[in-house]
């Protein structure tokens, strides 16, 4: 492992593509100190620059111009996309010979103290366009000139932040990205396309004007600029329609997101502090008004502090008021009513009477003062004086909603705490202050929407998906730097990382449910120990664009599903499940390494996956709702992400093929058992089968012990053995009465079925294949869906043709489905009986689901899944991570049935009541 030599410091940029910067790289010349921590060494103002000329507080209001959007273009012209050769090989190259070659790729807000660059990166399908997807996409209708009958073709955005003085960073990064030229990918995707040699930049902030000299003469662009206002209230519009968990409320040290119904999100005000603060009343896209503005803002804030505590940066001075004590500065009403509350009009003793109003009294030279505490009574001060006026101006305006942005936020806890106290106490609880993850990011945002074709105010929110890369952890958003070029650096980035930084890696003592001591501006009561001054430390991830997700059609109520069962909110949930997964790390990392030939470079890779994961769950752990609020469901693919960033594409990939093979070669005795049967005992055996195969899951630790029991098919047998209804959740008798109802009651068999099926091997041959063929006997269509990219020992989309193509050799109902679905195309079927009768069958088809993860969020699903779903009046989800760790609570349209088995003690009694290997077989009748 090679180590970190001197001179070499590790750099990494916000979206956590990271590199070790040798000094002499990309021409980053001159420039050697380049690990940059966001607030350090600024020479003027340290906030970002808003629009202050002539003291905008109160007065100066303007009515701004409506924003001239673009309509609703698609950002990429799909028609007549196509394959560029091979279809089997992985992420083909897709041409797009209809796309104009002007995608606009990059913005900027260059500010007082920052910049922040917004730029986009188109980047392929994950998923491969096999012959399966065609035949799916005839099958339902997905048309050629749809969209949607193509593979994933979105992009990412990405927020980066650089300080204003190092500029020449910034200009480094843009050069060697080549975002000033249409990113370095561009020739790829669209080898017609030349790139652009006259480019125009996006720009917004007071530096598009200072440094458009600049640009020109290092990259050779011209700097559009772009209205402040316009591109604040653009920005802070997209990110709340389109980001789900973007607004969260911030009191006394609890974080909490907050649903925004897109329908009802205007009026609200946009507070955004920078040096100065202007608020904004927005009442729709393009439409809004300055009412007001403060001149007491974050410059005040840094530029008092810098004065009175000598601090040499903006960070430095809110470090200091973590530790600070504002009772020794601030005149409190206790000092004035000899410790009493003042409670005829709310006041408890320890609230501000007087900002700095104690050292009028005292004999003190400014000296005799602790810096920390003067940092925190200034930081109260200019907060809850903004707080309050934001307050009266939404009442003013009757605004419920008061969103605050801007860098001098900073994920600050005692800077919320303090803004949200002063809404709360002066509209006694009737309005309240939300705060944004992408807080210092609007104005970049809102210039990028300015182009012309962005293609951006298209995307709903289940198009969009937010993913935080290996970086994420170590950078809590601070951190920036040049970008890595593949994934062997980004290896030995972490190696060195590591080398350097172990703390993070190890899981961090959680703090218990902290408080700033703010309830009443009381003096803190948990300091610095248990609250990081950059505890709610900006993370913003990378945002994935993927235009072809939707929300599940057969969802009851979409707005207030949730996925997730289990709330990590309680603390002991969060550890128990932080635990089970760092324990489980070794053996996935041994595993991940065989499935890649057991290599030194998988071996590295290996570690470095490791090391990225414990990190991630550290930092989770020490701030839980980092990445957005945090469910089991997230965590799990956290995991499954991680291993496709270090490459492992298929850890699980030969106990899978085993497994599938030993489960086929039973299946013809178990066929025949069950045709031997009893409609009635064949339906019940047929769950009994379902549940009992379900046994085979490798990401339970109870069960992977089990394993080493007994074969797979002795281990099926004793699964099978021991089932006994009742089962811990039994309406098999609901079920069953639907099925084949009682006396002359014959119910009319279901239409469609959509089959969500969870594991390779028993779980999906023994259990879901006979389950669908029955389905198919009655004349049910079944639809197979399964997971788009491998997650543990899933079946996925693209294997299970296959299988299904095996088992149909065997199955006369399985191949005539099969045949009718389009899944036998090229398959040489032998029937058992050698007929070549044909007779018409309802289908059997496959779809992807759209995920990656042993869970199902169903906000977000596959166009082909949403599709299927259209005709289906019966939903039947497997497994624990589909049918308990999410949408055990889901209620749907159409008919449910939920089967699992529990394979985790805790779990079992938590959901259950019950104990692990208990069962679930849950019904629920249609809406
Ligand atoms: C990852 C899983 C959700 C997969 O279960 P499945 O959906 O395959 O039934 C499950 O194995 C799980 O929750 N495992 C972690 C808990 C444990 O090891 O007990
Ligand atoms: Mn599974």
């Amino acid at each position: 492992m090679a180590g970190l030599s001197e001179g070499q410091t590790p750099v990494l940029e916000i979206d956590g593509t990271l590199n070790s910067n040798d000094g002499n790289s990309r021409g980053n010349k001159g420039n050697d100190k380049a690990v940059v921590l966001v607030g350090e060494e600024n020479s003027n103002s340290n906030i970002d620059t808003q629009n202050q000329q002539g003291g905008s507080g109160g007065g100066s209001e303007r009515e701004m111009p409506s924003m001239h959007r673009s309509g609703s273009r698609p950002q990429l012209d799909l028609s007549k996309a196509a394959i560029q050769g091979n279809f089997e090989v992985k992420n083909p190259t897709i041409l797009l010979p209809n796309q104009s070659d002007d995608i606009s790729h990059l913005a900027l807000d260059i500010g007082g103290s920052l910049i922040k660059l917004v730029y986009f990166s188109r980047h392929e399908d994950q998923s491969i366009d096999d012959k399966r997807k065609k035949t799916i996409n005839e099958r339902l209708g997905i048309s050629n000139g749809n969209r949607r009958s193509y593979p994933i073709l979105g992009g990412r955005l990405h927020f980066v932040k650089f300080e204003t003085t190092k500029i020449n960073e910034c200009l480094d990064f843009i050069h060697s990205k080549q975002l000033h030229r249409g990113g370095v990918d561009s020739r790829h995707w669209n080898p017609g396309v030349q790139v652009n040699d006259n480019a125009v930049i996006k720009a917004t902030g007071g530096g598009a004007y200072k440094f458009a000299d600049l640009f020109k003469e290092r990259l050779g662009v011209s700097l559009d600029k772009e209205d402040e206002m316009d591109c604040l209230v653009a920005g802070a519009n997209f990110l709340l329609k389109a980001i789900r968990h973007e607004a969260f409320t911030h009191m006394e040290g609890q974080k909490e997101f907050v649903q925004i119904d897109t329908n009802d999100l205007f009026p609200y005000l946009l507070v955004n502090i920078g040096s100065g603060v202007s608020m904004i009343k927005v009442d729709g896209d393009g439409k809004f008004e300055r009412v007001s503005g403060t001149n007491v803002g974050g410059g005040t804030y840094w530029g008092l502090g810098r004065l009175l505590t000598k601090c040499k940066s903006f960070d430095e001075l809110l470090e200091l008021s973590q530790r600070g004590d504002n009772s020794t500065i601030d005149m409190l009403v206790g000092d004035i009513y000899g410790g009493m509350d003042y409670s005829k009009i709310g006041l408890s003793a320890s609230t501000i009477a007087s900002s700095f109003g104690k050292t009028i009294s005292d004999k003190k030279e400014l000296a005799d003062y602790r810096p920390e505490d003067i940092s925190l009574s200034l930081l109260r001060m200019i907060s809850y004086n903004i707080g309050q006026i934001s307050y009266l101006n939404a009442l003013r305006f009757g605004l419920k909603r008061i969103f605050f942005g801007g860098f001098f936020i900073r994920g600050h806890a005692y800077t919320m705490d303090t803004i949200s106290f002063a809404v709360q106490f002066w509209s006694k609880g009737e309005a309240q202050a939300m705060f944004l993850r992408h807080e210092g990011f609007l104005g970049a945002l809102g210039a990028f929407m300015s182009y012309e074709k962005h293609g951006l105010d298209d995307l709903m929110v289940h198009q969009l998906v937010e993913r935080f890369p290996m970086g994420a952890p170590y950078t809590g958003g601070r951190i920036h730097g040049p970008p890595l070029g593949d994934l062997n650096e980004k290896i030995s980035w972490m190696e060195k990382f590591v080398l350097k930084g172990t703390e993070i890696t190890a899981p961090v003592p959680m703090a218990p449910s902290g408080t700033t001591g703010l309830g009443g501006f009381e003096v803190p009561l948990s300091k610095g120990s248990t609250l990081r001054s950059d505890a709610s430390a900006l993370n913003v991830g990378v945002l994935h664009l993927v235009p072809t997700l939707e929300v599940f059609p057969l969802l009851a109520d979409p707005k207030m599903y949730e996925p997730n069962t289990i709330d990590l909110a309680d603390h002991s949930e969060l550890e128990y499940w932080f635990t089970v997964l760092s324990e489980h790390l070794p053996d996935l990392v041994d595993k991940a390494v065989a499935s890649e030939g057991g290599t030194d470079d998988a071996k590295r890779r290996g570690d470095a996956f490791a090391r990225a994961f414990s990190a991630h769950l550290a930092r989770l752990m020490e701030e839980p709702a980092a990445y957005g609020k945090l469910g089991l469901a997230n965590l799990l693919e956290l995991r499954e992400e991680c291993l496709r960033e270090f490459q492992f594409l298929d850890a699980y990939r030969s106990i899978k093929q085993r497994e599938n093979e030993a489960s086929l070669a039973v299946l013809p005795d178990l066929l025949v058992e069950l045709d031997s049967m009893s409609k009635e005992t064949r339906l019940l055996m047929l769950i009994e089968g379902v549940l009992a195969a379900n046994i085979f899951d490798w990401g339970s630790r109870a069960c992977v012990d089990l394993y080493h029991k007994g074969t797979i098919i002795e281990i099926y047998r004793m699964s099978r053995n021991k089932m006994q209804r009742p089962w811990r959740v039994d309406d098999f008798d609901a079920f069953k009465e639907r099925m084949l109802g009682s006396g002359d009651n014959k119910p009319r068999p279901h239409k469609r079925a959509l089959l969500f099926v969870d594991n390779s091997g028993a779980d999906v041959v023994l259990g879901m294949l006979p389950l669908a063929r029955e389905l198919l006997r009655r004349g049910t269509e079944v639809v197979l869906v399964a997971n788009s990219l491998p997650a543990l020992n899933d079946i996925t989309a693209m294997e299970l043709p296959d299988i299904v193509a095996e088992a149909a050799k065997h199955c006369d109902i399985l191949r005539r489905a099969a045949e009718a679905g389009g899944l036998l195309v090229d398959a040489m079927i032998n029937t058992l009986d050698g007929s070549k009768e044909n007779s018409p069958s309802v289908p059997l088809m496959v779809v992807e689901n759209g995920c990656g993860s042993p869970c199902i969020d169903l906000r977000q699903v596959s166009s082909e899944l949403a599709a299927a779903a259209k005709n289906a009046d019966l939903i039947i989800l497997e497994g624990m991570g589909r049918a308990l760790h999410t949408n055990f609570n889901a209620r749907f349209k159409c008919e449910a049935l939920k089967l699992a088995m529990v394979k985790n003690q805790r779990l079992a009694e938590k959901l259950i009541k019950g104990n692990i290997y208990d069962c679930v077989c849950r019904y629920e009748p249609a809406r």
